[in-house]
């Protein structure tokens, strides 16, 4: 099809076409023809028919009450039928790929003219091509699945596994060994916690946090018990499929008597000879040592994040010997159910129920009654994704923010000048900052720690980071809703992500560790380091 042909046209023209049946605006120096469109208008005829727009340059008005993408939908970028002659749009869509320049709203790292003892050229590059990636393949299907509350499209998670990003997104270590990773930008042995912190920050940038945890979410905390404590045969099977993108897991410990109490877990494990029946008074087998044999499970795992679409579980279980924890495949006896949550669907948020379930010893991860160790070996790590995205979150809200302010008046004058409204600003970039600086630090410390270290060392810098994140993301959350007001609380249009914000801030809070769990294990902690001879 022939692209349309743009009449060029003066304002005194335009002015002509200022009729109900004959009404034409300018917004940004395009002349639209909304004669047809405006019984169709969302905002209704009489705002268009008005004297002060029909026939008019309507910009202000028009960025004063939509978003620039509302130009952008094909439907309604047909409507435009000119250009204003000698002048060019000032409104520019950010291409694909590219760095913003709203202040603050890129960490420093990646604003222009600042530096960074951290990033690398390598860093930089990986940067850019996870951006374009997310652009290119991934907004779009994250908005739209955070709409119908489906799961994410399977060409999303292809093409994610194309570039090795499930392998990458468990973060450094053997598991990349023979990759190629995002084409060949980064070797395998080179890819570090920067790497990993960038790719957790760019997904955020989608601005759904459900559409976060639908991409695998489960994968990220599920895998890793396998990766680590799973026998030889059991990860030759299971961690190619999934870095394939073609079979999903997820990990599932809390429960609905126990929440996250994992010692108080109420799911049980017993033992019988391989194949045999399962015992009516529900006692466990003895079976001679080294002989292998099955598991039969029974009880129910509830807020289990992926659990609708997984293909395996990774789960904590209460056997005769303690805690275990074990890799459950999808069969007979394991049901799931949707649970409905504030963020939506899409991350198949799920109550699992194990009725007689049998499963192979071969599938057991770690040591039998040694499950709090395979576990809690991964909480550094899944609160410190959880850190990386809670700050890059608290960005996007900036930069919404900054945008409004600037583009929406009041009593005749931007938002901007009202000194409440810088003040709260001012308060939201201070937090996002501080908390992104602290990410910095702790990151670097863990590109230089082996994973053990790791645990005995930063486990309070990581939990109290985790509980200084989420608060500062309730705060800003709190005041982004204040400066947008009632659209700040309603799905669509201007605040549409403030709404969202606002409505899925607390999960960043409660997963992996509640606020005054996690700040009272980080001084918990500080206490058992005191040097004994301390004294004031
Ligand atoms: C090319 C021209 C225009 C198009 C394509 C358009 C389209 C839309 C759309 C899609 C909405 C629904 C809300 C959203 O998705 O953001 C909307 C709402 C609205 N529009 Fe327009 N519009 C245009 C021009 C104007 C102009 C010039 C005015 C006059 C000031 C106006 C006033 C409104 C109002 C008052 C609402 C309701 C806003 C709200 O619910 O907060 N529109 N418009």
């Amino acid at each position: 099809m022939s692209a349309k042909v743009m009449k060029e046209l003066s304002l005194e023209e335009v002015a002509q076409h200022n009729k109900p049946d004959d009404l034409w605006i300018v917004v940004d120096s395009k002349v639209y023809d909304l004669s047809r469109f405006k019984d169709l208008h969302p905002g209704g005829v009489s705002v268009l028919t008005n004297t002060d727009i029909a026939g008019k340059e309507a910009t202000e008005a028009f960025y004063g009450l939509h978003r620039h993408e509302v130009l952008e939908r094909p439907q309604y970028a047909r409507l435009q039928i000119g250009n204003i002659k000698g002048e060019k749009p000032q409104i520019i869509s950010r291409p694909p790929g590219a760095i913003s320049d709203v202040p603050y709203s890129e960490p420093t790292w990646l604003t222009q003219g600042f530096h960074s003892p951290y990033f690398t050229d390598n860093h930089r590059q990986f940067q850019k091509a996870m951006r374009q990636f997310i652009d290119e393949h991934v907004y779009e299907d994250a908005q739209a699945r955070d709409a119908d509350g489906k799961r994410p499209s399977q060409h999303v998670f292809d093409k994610m596994a194309e570039l090795n990003l499930h392998a990458m997104r468990l973060g450094p270590g053997k598991h990349l060994e023979g990759r190629t990773l995002m084409g060949g930008l980064v070797k395998p042995e080179e890819f570090d916690y920067f790497h990993e912190l960038i790719i957790t920050q760019e997904l955020v940038r989608c601005g759904s946090r459900v559409y976060g945890d639908a991409l695998l979410g489960g994968k990220v905390i599920g895998l890793p018990p396998v990766l680590n404590f799973g026998k030889p045969e059991l990860k030759a099977k299971v961690i190619p499929e999934v870095f394939s993108g073609k079979k999903f897991i997820c990990l599932a410990i809390s429960e609905p008597q126990a929440g996250s109490d994992v010692i108080g877990m109420t799911t049980t494990a017993i033992k019988v000879r391989k194949g045999a029946p399962i015992p009516k008074d529900g006692q466990e087998e003895e079976i001679p040592e080294g002989e292998e044999f099955d598991w039969i499970v029974n009880g129910g795992k509830k807020w289990i994040t992926n659990g609708m679409f997984a293909d395996y579980f990774t789960v904590g279980v209460k056997s005769e010997s303690g805690l275990t924890v074990l890799l459950i495949p999808r069969v007979e006896g394991v049901e799931t159910k949707p649970i409905k949550t504030s963020y939506g669907h899409a991350a198949g948020t799920a109550l699992i129920t194990f009725d007689n379930v049998r499963v192979p010893s071969a599938n057991t991860l770690g040591e039998e009654g040694m499950g709090i160790f395979v576990i809690l070996s991964n909480f550094n790590h899944e609160r410190w994704v959880m850190c990386c995205g809670s700050a890059r979150s608290q960005r996007v809200i900036i930069d919404e923010c900054l945008r409004w302010v600037s583009q929406r008046k009041a009593f005749g004058k931007p938002l901007h000048s009202q000194a409440v409204v810088r003040s709260k600003i001012a308060g939201m970039i201070a937090r996002t900052e501080s908390v992104q600086a602290w990410l910095e630090n702790i990151t670097y410390q863990m590109t230089h720690m082996s994973y053990k270290e790791q645990s005995t060392k930063l486990a309070g810098q990581i939990a109290f980071l985790k509980t200084y994140s989420t608060k500062c993301a309730q705060d800003t959350a709190r005041d982004a809703v204040q400066i947008f007001g009632g659209r700040g609380i309603t799905q669509s249009g201007m605040g549409k992500f403030i709404e969202h914000y606002y409505r899925t801030v607390p999960f960043d809070s409660l997963l992996g560790g509640a606020e005054d769990v996690l700040s009272d294990l980080g001084v918990r902690q500080a206490i058992r380091q005191m040097p004994k001879n301390a004294r004031l």
